[in-house]
């Protein structure tokens, strides 16, 4: 009798995993047809793009790729150029790009119907808006009707959105062309730029490094010309990672400063860290040109209703105005390595010069904070990201990097004690991250909640009205560091969590003296040896830094970022 119950249970085991191994390999299969499919049309539309960028001469194009993006506005307006020659000029200026970088997931066609549309009422005499005939690049995750956003799973090709996104829709009615969409990495929820669907985007300061992410696609178009403006999303750093790493701009607004209605985030459903989207551009100017015509009326309001009506408050960005700061060059969580800290002490000086107040401002309890926001990302214990991913076709570094995420709750937290024990200070933290019951998510809103009185409590007390601090601990790091060291963004994540507004712009680059410095950098654990490693040889890198201030309060944050950036402009 126990023979035959152990036979019947051997036996049903084997026919689960037989039949297990046979959907998933018919699963990998079905993806795998829709990649090569998706990867097909990909070809077409870039060789559909070449055939359009055909259509002005070669010296026109170089006239057009040589205007920076006032002068480019300016000679729309003035009429020096037509809608439909830009996109033409734009369509080759990206490919060139693109060569080199791979950040294209797709053109989007309609740009060159609307840019003729454009011209066609001009034509007749109407009257041109404020960003007429700009060209504008969108990443993949941000809503473009009739184009999907996969977020880099190929089981979420052809499902195109039924919509655009609020941000769009203003930026076409105030004239731009939305005309290519880029690369992301798998899920989004990661500062790296890479997926199984479009491959890998590199860094156009360095082949083999990251130009970050997850709006890495808009970073490295932008960073190589191909792109004068473009739109990116933030959770995590998702537009200020990119920015540093390739030597761009970009803010996140505070989170109801844009509509965040149709925006897809790496995991939908977490309160308390919400995707904001927000522009990137090769200097922190555009991006506040940018805000101030979207905030010029109360579109996004009126289209949005849970955005407040707060109009574009020039007295905050009025040049001149001194704000008083508070500067951090180590949160206490991470120490960045040398080149990113050292242009905190440049931007600082810059801005003293300028007339601002400096002082020294220490963040309060970082590392447990860095905590609940990877549990508020994560909301579910990672389930719907495991859930994506190994069901789908990814690279396997993603899959490496959610393993911790499989290990039971329970054991997370004896490795949590096993590494306190032994000193390791933040694996001991890192192993306390995900919640275990709902009461515990309960009570990590409430602490993020009183967290944010608290830091607001400490900049009163400090009388101080925004922060300077690192964008990132390394300069760009290879493609695969990222996954391995997601705890590398405290520097912006704090300001998810905090719902701050938070931008970043260019303030230098890695020098050898900061590779001379690095020889000494801590590798007191394994997250600051792989720190040390991956910021090697990156001489000539781009470096960004950080400026954030309460909601509202964007303006004086593109003021002060801007001060920084004209000071440090090589
Ligand atoms: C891709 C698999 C990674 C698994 C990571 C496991 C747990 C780590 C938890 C948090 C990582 C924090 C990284 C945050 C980067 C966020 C970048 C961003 O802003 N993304 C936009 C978005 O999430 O929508």
């Amino acid at each position: 009798m126990s023979v035959l119950i152990i036979s019947v249970i051997v036996l049903g085991l084997v026919a689960y995993f037989y039949n297990r191994r046979e959907q998933r390999k018919a699963r990998v299969a079905f993806l795998e047809k829709k990649i090569a499919k998706r990867q097909k049309e990909r070809e077409s539309d870039l060789k559909w793009a070449e055939g359009e960028a055909k259509k002005i001469s070669d010296e026109k194009r170089e006239d057009i790729g040589k205007l920076d993006f006032d002068q480019l506005r300016a000679a729309l307006q003035r009429g020096d150029f037509t809608c439909s020659e830009v996109v033409s000029a734009y369509y080759g200026l990206a490919l060139k790009a693109n060569e080199n970088i791979n950040a294209i997931v797709l053109f989007i066609k309609e740009s060159r119907v609307w840019a003729a549309e454009w011209d066609e009422k001009v034509k007749r005499g109407e009257k041109k808006p404020a960003l007429f005939g700009m060209p504008v690049s969108i990443k993949e995750c941000t809503m473009m009707k009739g184009y999907d956003q996969t977020r880099g799973y190929a089981s979420e090709i052809g499902i195109p959105a039924e919509n655009d996104s609020p941000l769009v829709t203003q930026l076409r009615e105030l004239g731009a062309i939305p005309f290519v969409q880029t690369n992301v990495p798998t899920s989004l929820l990661s500062y790296t730029c890479g997926n199984s669907i479009y491959g890998w985007t590199e860094n156009p300061h360095k082949k083999g490094r990251t130009p970050g992410g997850s709006s890495g696609g808009e970073s490295a178009l932008i960073s190589a010309g191909g792109s004068l403006l473009g739109i990116g999303g933030d959770v995590g750093g998702s537009i200020r990672t990119p920015a540093a790493y390739a030597g761009i701009a970009g803010i996140k607004p505070s989170h109801l400063r844009y509509s965040s209605m149709h925006t897809t985030g790496s995991v939908p459903g977490r309160p308390l860290i919400n995707a904001s989207d927000g522009p990137l551009a090769p200097s922190i100017d555009i991006c506040a040109e940018i805000c101030k015509e979207m905030w010029s009326s109360n579109w996004q309001s009126e289209f949005d209703p849970y955005v407040p009506p707060v109009p574009w408050r020039q007295e905050l960005f009025e040049e001149g105005r001194k704000y008083r700061i508070g500067y951090y060059a180590d949160d206490g969580w991470f120490t960045p390595t040398p080149g990113c800290a050292r242009v905190v002490d440049d931007a600082r000086k810059a801005l003293e010069a300028k007339g601002h107040t400096l002082v020294p401002f220490h963040p309060p309890d970082v590392p447990e904070i860095n905590r609940l926001f990877v549990r508020a990302v994560c909301v579910d214990g990672g389930a719907y990201l495991m859930n994506l991913m190994e069901n789908d076709i990814v690279p396997p570094i993603f899959l490496e990097a959610l393993l911790p995420l499989r290990i039971p709750i329970i054991i997370q937290r004896a490795a949590a004690h096993v590494a306190g024990f032994f000193g390791y200070k933040r694996i001991n933290k890192f192993f306390q991250c995900m919640a275990r019951t709902t009461g515990e998510l309960r009570q990590s809103y409430a602490d993020i909640e009183a967290y944010r009185h608290t830091f607001i409590n400490e900049m009163q007390k400090a009388g101080i009205d925004m922060v300077l601090c690192p964008a990132t601990v390394t300069p760009a790091p290879p493609h695969d560091a990222p996954l391995h060291l997601s705890c590398g963004v405290s520097y912006v994540a704090i300001f998810n969590l905090l719902d701050f507004g938070a931008g970043v712009c260019k303030a230098g680059n890695w020098t050898e003296e900061d590779e001379r410095k690095l020889a000494d950098y801590t590798t007191e654990d394994i997250w600051y040896k792989m720190a040390k490693d991956f910021a090697k040889d990156s001489v000539g890198l781009p470096l960004g830094v950080q400026v954030a201030a309460p909601p509202y309060m964007e303006e004086g944050v593109l003021r002060v970022l801007s001060d920084i950036e004209r000071a440090l402009k090589k």
